[in-house]
């Protein structure tokens, strides 16, 4: 037993003669579904931008030409299908569900796909929660997947523990802003991934800095960074910084993240590309 034991085996990656029940709770996905890698990306509260990263990384892996796809599991603030301008709804055959697949090709399953009403509220408890995001793996036919993102629900609730429980999460990247208690937020994300085993593949700032078009100068408007002292304190990378772009927002806002410019994520993608073989 290790000297560390708090008892709960399921937080535990430890093998040891103690252990009382299985480590592995991960469930299989829908039988008609090959998912090559799962990468959970968090943030340790809402409106951070972790959304738009999610969708931005499966764009930018759509572009280099893998199938991507999104699991919402931010059943009580799904922003996902808006961002990508979907307005059907998923359909479903006694085999199981479908996702709604975007413009260029990227899969999403959300509960705004469902639900009659994109403005109908989510006033769930825990457990009904975190039983539909299990579902959104469980039953949706995602088919042949290279790359899935799920855009976890901030914190570090029962929902996102269910989801790391019973969904196999190869990588967690991590979405920060400047104004939040950024070294706190990442020692928790730190310590949940110890935890539950899954390796942190990095950090990603948002609202890093903005670009002044007049003259071409940066301005820290949430705060100086600390993002590069606590990745190294944690011997973590920082995949990313993305300024405040106006365009950003304008496509969140219009439905076309598909169409956005700018190459801030290229060496997130480049450490996935190596991950998978096309
Ligand atoms: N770098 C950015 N530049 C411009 N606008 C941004 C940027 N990041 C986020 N936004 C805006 O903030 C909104 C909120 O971002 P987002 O939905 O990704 O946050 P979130 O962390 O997922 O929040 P929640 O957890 O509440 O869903 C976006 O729709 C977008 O309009």
């Amino acid at each position: 037993m290790s000297e560390q034991c708090s008892g709960n085996c399921g937080a535990c990656g430890e093998e040891c003669a103690e252990r009382t029940e299985s480590q592995d709770l991960h469930e299989s996905p829908h039988e008609l579904s090959k998912i090559k890698k799962v990468i959970a990306v968090v943030s340790g509260k809402g409106g951070v931008g972790k959304s738009l990263v999610t969708s931005m990384l499966a764009v930018t892996m759509n572009r280099r030409g893998y199938h991507s796809a999104v699991l919402d599991a931010d059943v009580t603030g799904p922003s996902i299908p808006k961002m990508f301008g979907l307005k059907e709804k998923a359909s479903g055959s006694d085999v199981g569900i479908f996702p709604v697949r975007t413009k260029t090709g990227i899969d999403i399953m959300s509960i705004n796909l469902l639900l009659p009403n994109d403005t109908d509220p989510v006033v769930w408890r825990g457990p009904l929660i975190a039983g539909t995001v299990k579902q959104f793996w469980t039953d949706v036919i995602w088919g042949d997947v290279d790359y899935m993102f799920i855009d976890m629900p901030p914190g570090t609730g029962d929902v996102p523990l269910t989801v790391f429980q019973s969904i196999p999460v190869d990588g967690i990247i991590v979405v920060t802003s400047p104004q939040e208690l950024v070294s706190m937020i990442v020692a928790k994300a730190v310590k949940m991934a110890e935890m539950m085993n899954i390796p942190i593949l990095g950090l990603v700032e948002n609202l890093s800095y903005f670009k002044c078009p007049d003259n071409g100068k940066e301005y820290r408007i949430f705060g100086e960074s600390h993002i590069d002292e606590i990745a190294k304190e944690h011997n973590l990378q920082v995949l990313a910084k993305l300024p405040v772009d106006p365009d950003l927002s304008l496509n969140c806002d219009k439905g076309l993240i598909e169409l956005f410019v700018g190459s801030w994520l290229d060496e997130a993608a480049d450490l996935l590309d190596s991950k998978v073989e096309k």
